[in-house]
């Protein structure tokens, strides 16, 4: 039963102003309705003006995913009654979209590269934000917040090109570090990129899942509806008429909106107060940056880093330019450390990479390079070194670390005196290794570890220890 996934994306845009107004959109930390004026209020005799800088936005996209921009794209009236938007219609674009006709490549579930084709992408207004007061599944009164009214978003649609969860999830990573390397696009800022996300089973008709804010969000709304939609056809009930459903976040489910709701007569109709755009020269202009695939395929050329290595280094810009600052070390052993490790360990803490000077981290790899410690005092440093940082305080040099620590790498003899305890210790375990039973020898140069907190490195303590019990006789 083959799943059939198309995507509608609405992102903001990081323009300084909204779309119609010149209203700020810094919002987020300030106090309900204080970005607000008449245009995005929607006062009667408002008029809209369109920011140049959304549009620029909007046609960097759509270069950059290889879209068509017609000679001429216009905006319309979409009326619905609901308090999130005043007038009681928004401002979108209908039949005359910005751009059309795209493609974004992603890896499918093979690891093999993949294009997935972009519909269309259009501008619009992004409507206020309600807030549902009162206890559990009753709302007793409603809040509205105007500050994101008029904030610009770009709405992107797929064509149904997408077969799995995942890859819906990397083609939205993707996305993602497009638009972040575009610079158009905060992926940080909460609730600057919803997905509608529409599923079938092929041969049967699609659920559409509205409106869910998180990527991870994405990846479980569907695979939820994966495991339903397939039930239904073993039952023998497939989906048979088109459904508008609601992921309910907390509980991991979809849940059937009422249909009644959704059954809106939007009469569309070309804006009186705009002109129709007229932009298709400007695209010409654009100077797009590097892009996510150059960057990775440059990753693989330039520093003989492996492709996964390269592919997720290159997934966050900042990443990217963090492994470019201290590649000089040791392009390799850099790729290990910051994909294998540093990542884990930012992710761990919630750290952005910003906090991590390069020169530290560059400092770490120096260390590990020219065998100063091991890999696993390495990785001790390291946390410790992030602690650090996290703390607010100036960040720990990794040598002063080592230092401070003792972790530097032991040598020969310093751990003859350790070995020779821990095998006394564990008569049974040498008793075991000697009857050929080969993890005795592994748990022996574990505790010996285990003493010397990771300063050995573990294939040459497995060497000592062996000769010392053959030559010792214990
Ligand atoms: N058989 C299918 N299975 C899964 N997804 C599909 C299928 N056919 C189309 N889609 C996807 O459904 C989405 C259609 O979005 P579009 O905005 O064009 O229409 P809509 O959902 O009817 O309108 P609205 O904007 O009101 O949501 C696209 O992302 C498309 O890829
Ligand atoms: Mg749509
Ligand atoms: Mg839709």
């Amino acid at each position: 039963m083959n799943v059939i996934i198309g995507l509608e994306i609405h992102v903001q845009l990081n323009t300084a102003t909204k779309l119609f107004c010149r209203c700020s959109t810094d919002y987020r930390d300030d106090p309900p309705n204080t970005h607000c004026c008449p245009v995005c209020l929607g006062l009667p005799g408002a008029l809209p003006r369109v920011n140049r800088k959304a549009v620029e936005y909007g046609l960097r996209v759509a270069k950059a995913l290889e879209m068509e921009v017609p000679e001429e794209s216009e905006f319309a009236r979409k009326n619905y009654f609901y308090p999130d938007l005043p007038k009681a219609f928004q401002i979108t674009q209908y039949d005359k979209p910005l751009a059309v006709w795209g493609n974004l490549e992603i890896e499918d579930d093979e690891g093999h590269e993949k294009t997935v084709r972009i519909t269309r992408a259009h501008l619009e207004e992004d409507p206020g934000r309600l807030v549902h007061k009162g206890g559990g599944d009753r709302v007793r009164y409603s809040l509205v917040d105007y500050n994101r009214s008029g904030i610009p978003l770009l709405e992107i649609v797929t064509e149904p090109d997408l077969r799995s969860p995942q890859e819906a999830r990397r083609f939205l990573n993707r996305l993602r570090s497009t638009l972040e390397y575009l610079g158009v696009f905060d992926g940080d800022k909460e609730g600057s990129l919803r997905v509608d996300a529409n599923i079938s089973i092929e041969g049967y008709e699609r659920v559409e899942v509205k409106n869910i804010s998180s990527y991870k969000g994405v990846e479980k709304a569907l695979t939820f509806e994966v495991t339903r939609q397939r039930n239904l056809v073993r039952r023998g009930q497939p989906v048979t008429v088109r459904e508008t459903r609601h992921f309910q976040e907390g509980r991991g489910v979809t849940t059937a909106a009422r249909s009644k709701e959704e059954e809106h007569d939007y009469r569309y109709f070309p804006e009186p107060d705009l002109r129709p755009l007229a932009v298709s020269g400007w695209v010409e202009e654009i100077v797009l940056p590097e892009l996510p695939v150059a960057r990775k395929n440059r990753f693989v050329e330039q520093y003989g880093i492996s492709l996964n290595h390269a592919r997720t280094l290159t997934g966050d810009l900042e990443v990217a330019e963090f492994y470019e600052r201290i590649a000089a070390v040791d392009p390799v052993l850099a790729a290990t450390w910051v994909a294998d490790t540093l990542l884990g360990e930012l992710n761990y803490r919630s750290m952005r990479i910003a906090a991590v000077p390069p020169g530290h981290f560059a400092e770490l790899l120096t260390l590990l390079k020219e065998d100063t410690i091991t890999d696993k005092a390495g990785v001790e440093v390291l946390r410790e070194m992030l602690d650090s940082c996290a703390a607010g305080e100036a960040c720990e040099q990794p040598a002063a670390i080592v230092e401070r620590e003792g972790l530097a790498k032991a040598t020969g003899g310093e751990f003859d005196a350790i070995v020779r305890s821990v095998i006394e210790a564990h008569p049974q375990a040498v008793d075991d290794y000697r009857t050929g039973k080969k993890g005795a020898l592994n748990f022996l140069v574990g505790q010996v570890m285990k003493e010397t907190r990771g300063r050995a490195d573990p294939r040459e303590l497995g060497r000592i220890v062996a000769g010392c019990i053959d030559t010792t006789g214990v």
